[in-house]
């Protein structure tokens, strides 16, 4: 650095910076996250392989392989697992099984099991079955809106209102989720202000948490960075998970970016599994075992036993006859 002149070392410095400019450090630590120098320690695993990993399976899956996949995850120090929805079984067949699903799973203290319930008809019925936390699905896109829940976004709006309010009644915590935050099947790119207005109204409506979608799997680091930053302005961004389909390849830097920008809360699923039913060409979940080891491998602490959740992809695909879409549990399985 001998030959540098003392303004540019300056420059280099980000301590001088602040030292000399005060007024730069609120933008100079937002720039410091994007460029990807400070993480969270923990990150929060939310498993949605039960629920969203398996509704898009054409053959129906016995309701106790359902189960048994959901005690094996429920052993590797995951605290929230998706267990399975309330929704029409004529809409998704693969579900209709969920009281049978959720009384039958032995519940690990220490785990939550979120369903997802559309409407108060699923959240009354997933209430007796004996859930302890819903789930509301939303979308940015009306015409997605339309093809999975059946009604427009402020018709839907109107119906997570309704759970939202009897959910507080009896102090059940409400997830929310964002699909189509990334891009949309039917409209294309999706601003993100529209996500941001949608996350807003969930949030404000009690939602403690909103999963912000990547639906069709189309999203790049430069899109997941715009819509945070356009969604950050409006929800905490401590309040925020990515929800990653990794249909181009792009989950992973795509849940990397979300980590620069301040969230520590991750939705995946082991083995890969998923895809939605109303979203044609969309591929499975960012797999868990994938999540885990980039976290572990940066030093990042999730709470979770990486080659039990192996261990549970293992099982589930030997049940549907398949490989799993894990690259570290595919690598792990050539070194055994
Ligand atoms: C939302 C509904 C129910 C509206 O369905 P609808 O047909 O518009 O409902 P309706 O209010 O007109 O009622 C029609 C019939 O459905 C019944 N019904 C009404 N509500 C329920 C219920 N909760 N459970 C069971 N049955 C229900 C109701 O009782 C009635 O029965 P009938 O009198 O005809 O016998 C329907 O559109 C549906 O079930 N859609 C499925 C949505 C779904 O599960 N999509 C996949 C999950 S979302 C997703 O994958 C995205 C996400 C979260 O993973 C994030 C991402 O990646 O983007």
């Amino acid at each position: 650095m001998g030959n540098v002149p003392t303004t540019v070392k300056h420059c280099l410095s980000y301590e001088q910076l602040i030292e000399d400019y005060p007024w730069l450090r609120h933008w100079l630590q937002e720039e410091k996250n994007i460029t990807g120098h400070e993480y969270p320690e923990f990150v929060k695993i939310v498993e949605v392989g039960p629920r969203d990993g398996l509704q898009n399976e054409k053959e129906i899956v016995p309701t106790g392989v359902k189960i048994q996949l959901i005690d094996m995850l429920s052993g590797t120090g995951l605290s929230v697992i998706e267990a399975t929805s309330f929704v029409s079984s004529k809409w998704v067949p693969q579900m209709a099984d969920h009281t049978d699903v959720l009384r039958g799973i032995q519940r690990a203290p220490h785990v939550r099991y979120p369903v997802l319930t559309p409407n108060l008809q699923g959240f009354q019925d997933a209430v007796a079955a004996g859930a302890t936390e819903v789930a509301v699905f939303g979308s940015a896109s009306e015409t997605f809106s339309k093809k999975n829940i059946n009604c427009s976004i402020d018709e839907s709006m109107l119906r997570f209102e309704e759970v939202i309010n009897t959910a507080k009644e009896r102090q059940i915590p409400v997830r929310g989720y964002v699909s189509c935050a990334l891009g949309c099947p039917h409209e294309g790119d999706i601003k993100p202000s529209t996500v941001a207005k949608v996350a807003k109204r969930l949030y404000e409506m009690g939602c403690y948490e909103i999963s912000l979608a990547d639906t069709i799997g189309v999203g790049t680091p430069g899109s997941m960075l715009k819509m945070l930053q356009g969604v950050k302005k409006e929800v905490p961004i401590n309040a925020l998970a990515v929800h990653c389909h990794d249909t181009y390849g792009q989950a992973l830097p795509n849940i990397l970016t979300a980590l620069q920008m301040g969230v520590c809360v991750v939705d995946s699923a082991v083995a890969g599994l998923g895809g939605c039913p109303y979203a044609q060409g969309s591929s499975g979940n960012v797999s868990t075992e994938d999540v885990l080891y980039m976290l572990h491998g940066m030093g990042i602490e999730t709470g979770v036993n990486l080659p039990k959740v192996i261990e549970a992809g293992y099982f589930i695909c030997n049940a549907l006859c398949r490989n799993t879409n894990s690259k570290v549990a595919q690598a792990k399985s050539r070194t055994l």
